[in-house]
């Protein structure tokens, strides 16, 4: 009887894994037949058609195809996918479970994936995590969605209230919902900390951000004791982290009754923050929202979309207010990454707290937005963070068969664009392992040099060296937002906050750590886990 069971338990499996090999065999050998535009133009139409291999890559398992290749490298698979590219070449195919994957490494190849095809790697993967975190259905997450007219509708609608301009109204509410906010933010640490003890200020970063996000979009701000804010915060930070992190059952969906338990976890934290955003947000302002008056933030700009626009439904703008709103936690984790820098070495601090004292020596007051053109080593710091950190492009996946590279990418692939390549290679930077906000800045030429001397704000009336240099802006290998149809809506708001927040820090305070040890960051990940180090903040009045 045993034998018996032990030889079908075998024949199963056995079946399993022949099915599963075959499967991923075909899948690889499948070409792509396709319409090319002939060189010689032979053909009245200019066009021929030609039939494309798949790039080359390695021998997958079955079942798990080539995730076993990546197994050494958990915590920086865009450190594995160089060292495979070293291999394979620049571009290659990979097999994870039975997905078909393409990974490209450089720049053109990069330009060609998110440029020229941009219409048709325009997808997300089909993650089941990523149903989880939007309600059940991703295509409410205007980054986890397919490509669709809803979608640059979204991105349309979002565009004016999320990407304001240097010189609109948009732009000075930020500044001055910042400023103000950072003063909250410092009655509250003040009233928390021990002087000269350390303390988990992530959680705080994290509160001033989301207000700072909220009252923006919102116009609503939230006690820092509020406990239902306080919740939101944490379950935002925890999602963040969770998008950044690969997991097997991304690959494997099968796995799914060994995690139920972890997508529980996530589903409760986004009925968790849909319900705040709902009750405290939305019901509120659908009460008292005047048709006939401009928009006074995003949420009436949404609100009369629902009512203007019969495609844009309820859910649309609720997932929508909550995938902004949510913006804070990158930002909020992002500046305290430049902060665990700062820590490191404290020569980084000095040196922006010369910036703001230059400008502030005449008048004592915050630093605004109209200040960050002459900032520009606060500002090279930040953009140095998102260089060593290099935060990983979503995935994208081919929506229907493409060519890239003389190579056929069948509809379904998912496209890995490693952008930890560009940042960390030699080719493009000095010592690029250095942390060195100064590869960000070049001298300043005639035009921004007079009028940095005529700014009424940054006349400091000191002439130095440092004043002649400026952010060195528009590096093509530098892609912290991506290119293409779907790059980052949100990167002004994280420039315009980001800076915010650090440079009013830092004006406050000096930042150190008692034990090094502690911080933790691993160079290829803007997230840091919820918990992650404390730092000590030293009053500068007292130093
Ligand atoms: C440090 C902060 C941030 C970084 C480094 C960053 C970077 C990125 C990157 C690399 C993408 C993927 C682009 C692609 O797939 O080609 C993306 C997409 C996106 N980002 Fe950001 N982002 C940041 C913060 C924000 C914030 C604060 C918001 C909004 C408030 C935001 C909104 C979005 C949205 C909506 C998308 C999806 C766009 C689409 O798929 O059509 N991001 N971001």
């Amino acid at each position: 009887m045993l034998a018996l069971l032990a030889s079908s338990a075998l024949v199963i499996l056995l079946s399993v894994v022949i099915t599963s090999y075959v499967r991923i065999v075909c899948g690889a050998k499948r070409r792509v037949r396709q319409s090319i535009r002939n060189g010689n133009a032979t053909l009245e139409s200019g066009l021929v058609c030609g039939e494309f291999k798949q790039a080359p890559g390695p021998r997958p398992w079955p079942i798990i195809g080539n995730l076993h290749l990546l197994d050494r490298y958990r915590d920086n698979p865009f450190a594995g996918f160089t060292e495979l590219a070293r291999e394979y070449g620049d571009i290659y195919s990979l097999t994870f479970g039975h997905t078909r994957c393409l990974v490209v490494n450089n720049l053109e190849l990069i330009r060609e994936v998110l440029n020229q095809n941009g219409k048709v790697i325009s997808g997300r993967p089909d993650f089941l995590r990523y149903h989880k975190l939007f309600g059940g259905e991703r295509s409410n997450s205007l980054a986890l969605c397919d490509w669709s007219q809803l979608q640059q509708k979204r991105r349309n609608l979002a565009r004016r209230h999320c990407s304001p301009r240097e010189s609109s109204s948009f732009y000075m509410k930020m500044s001055q919902i910042g400023c103000e906010e950072m003063e909250h933010w410092n009655r509250e640490l003040k009233a928390k900390m021990t002087p000269g003890e350390p303390i988990e200020i992530k959680t705080f970063i994290l509160k001033a951000c989301a207000n700072m996000f909220s009252q923006y979009m919102c116009s609503l701000r939230f006690d820092y004791e509020d406990t239902e804010f306080e919740l939101i915060v944490k379950y935002f930070d925890e999602i963040f982290w969770e998008i950044n992190q690969g997991h097997p059952l991304d690959f494997l969906p099968w796995l799914q009754p060994f995690y139920q338990g972890h997508l529980n976890k996530i589903t409760n934290w986004s009925t968790t923050i849909r319900k705040f955003i709902l009750d405290r947000i939305i019901c509120q302002r659908e009460l008292n929202i005047d048709l006939d008056e401009p928009d006074r933030d995003f949420t009436d700009a949404l609100l009369k979309s629902l009512i203007e626009d019969k495609e844009v439904s309820r859910n649309t703008i609720i997932f929508m207010l909550e995938d902004f709103v949510g913006g804070h936690s990158a930002v909020g984790n992002l500046v305290m990454l430049v902060l665990a820098y700062i820590a490191k070495d404290q020569s980084i601090g000095r040196r922006i707290q010369e910036e703001i004292d230059a400008i502030t020596a005449e008048e004592k007051r915050p630093i605004n937005l109209m200040d960050m053109s002459a900032m520009p080593y606060t500002m090279a710091t930040i953009f140095e963070v998102l260089r060593y950190s290099s935060s990983p492009i979503v995935p994208h996946v081919a929506t229907e068969d493409t060519v890239v590279s003389g190579y056929g990418v069948t509809r379904g692939t998912v496209v890995f664009i490693n952008n930890y390549v560009l940042n960390s290679s030699e080719k493009y930077w000095q010592n690029p392992q250095q942390f060195n906000p100064e590869r960000f800045l070049e001298e300043a030429n005639e035009h921004s040099q007079k009028n940095r001397r005529h700014s009424k704000d940054s006349d400091s009336g000191i002439e130095s060296d440092k004043e002649k240099l400026q952010l060195r802006k528009n590096i093509p290998h530098f892609l912290p937002f991506s290119i293409g149809k779907r790059t980052c809506i949100g990167q002004n708001l994280v420039r315009g906050f980001g800076f915010l927040i650090l440079a009013n820090i830092l004006q406050r305070y000096n930042v150190s750590s008692h034990d090094l040890a502690t911080i933790k960051v691993s160079p290829e990940s803007l997230a840091l886990p919820a918990s992650c180090f404390p730092l000590v903040l030293t009053s500068r009045k007292s130093a």
